[in-house]
């Protein structure tokens, strides 16, 4: 079973599919999810997107890097939900950016995350990459080896990844396993080009699995047979 991983997951996770803002449902089922994975020991660092409040490019007549910057923002909104809510349902957590100056919000420090790892917290890291013109894939492949993560699993709401987008051609097709230059260089736009390469250069293995279907996370972790698996 991997026993450190960094669990990228897309802000719709918090709103439900195609929704926006927060959603009690939707919140209870990932904080299960959560729990599951955090009961087995092991080392969870999270990434969490804002598609459920701002996506940057979806901010027409805003300028693009202002339009990113309340994208970003929009992670650590979501990660500080993420915490109060964890919190409640007894799962330790801490948030970490680069980005804000809060008192709910602490320094990115590397000896420091070691410690809450070994206090069994959950490490929501917020504010993206604190650069405009990314996204938090590419935050996520970053963060994952930065941690020394055995997986980066990104939890979505499609399967795995297919040859096409699965939710536009219905007779897509799904890899079960793919290597990361297929993906850079079949298109396939699952994951920005730019968080493959991260994982390329530093061997980061990436799982994509759909994070609605109950139980998919930890059975992941524990055998290689869900998703799609990404590997050199
Ligand atoms: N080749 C492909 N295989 C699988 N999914 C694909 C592919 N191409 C595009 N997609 C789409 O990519 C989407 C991935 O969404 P993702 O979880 O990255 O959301 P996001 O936009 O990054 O997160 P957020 O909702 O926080 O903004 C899926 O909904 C899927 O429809
Ligand atoms: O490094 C980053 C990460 C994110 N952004 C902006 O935030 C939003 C939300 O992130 P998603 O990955 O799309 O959920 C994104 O659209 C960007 O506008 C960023 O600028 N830099």
């Amino acid at each position: 079973m991997y026993k450190r991983i960094l669990l990228k997951l897309s802000g719709e996770v918090l709103s439900g599919e195609d929704k926006k803002g927060f959603d009690e449902k939707a919140l209870e089922y990932l904080s299960n999810e959560i729990k599951k994975v955090v009961q087995h020991g092991i080392k969870l660092g999270m990434v969490i997107g804002a598609g459920n409040l701002f996506r940057g490019r979806e901010l027409q007549d805003v300028t693009n890097s202002i339009g990113d910057h309340i994208g970003m923002l929009g992670t650590v909104i979501n990660a500080l939900y993420l915490k109060d809510y964890f919190e409640k349902k007894g799962i330790k957590t801490v948030v970490v950016s680069q980005i804000v100056n809060l008192p709910s919000v602490r320094i990115i420090h590397y000896d420091d995350i070691e410690l809450y790892f070994n206090a069994g917290y959950v490490v929501i890291f917020a504010g993206g990459t604190s650069n405009p013109f990314f996204t938090t894939d590419t935050a996520a492949a970053l963060r994952a080896v930065e941690m020394k993560a055995d997986v980066l699993i990104k939890a979505t709401k499609v399967d795995g990844i297919y040859d096409r987008d699965p939710k536009k051609f219905k007779d897509a097709k799904k890899y079960s396993r793919i290597t990361y230059d297929d993906a850079i260089n079949l298109g396939l736009k699952i994951m920005d080009t730019e968080a493959f390469s991260i994982c390329k250069r530093y061997h980061m293995p990436i799982i994509v699995l759909n994070f609605f279907k109950e139980g998919n996370l930890l059975e992941a972790l524990s055998n290689n047979r869900v998703g799609t698996f990404v590997k050199p």
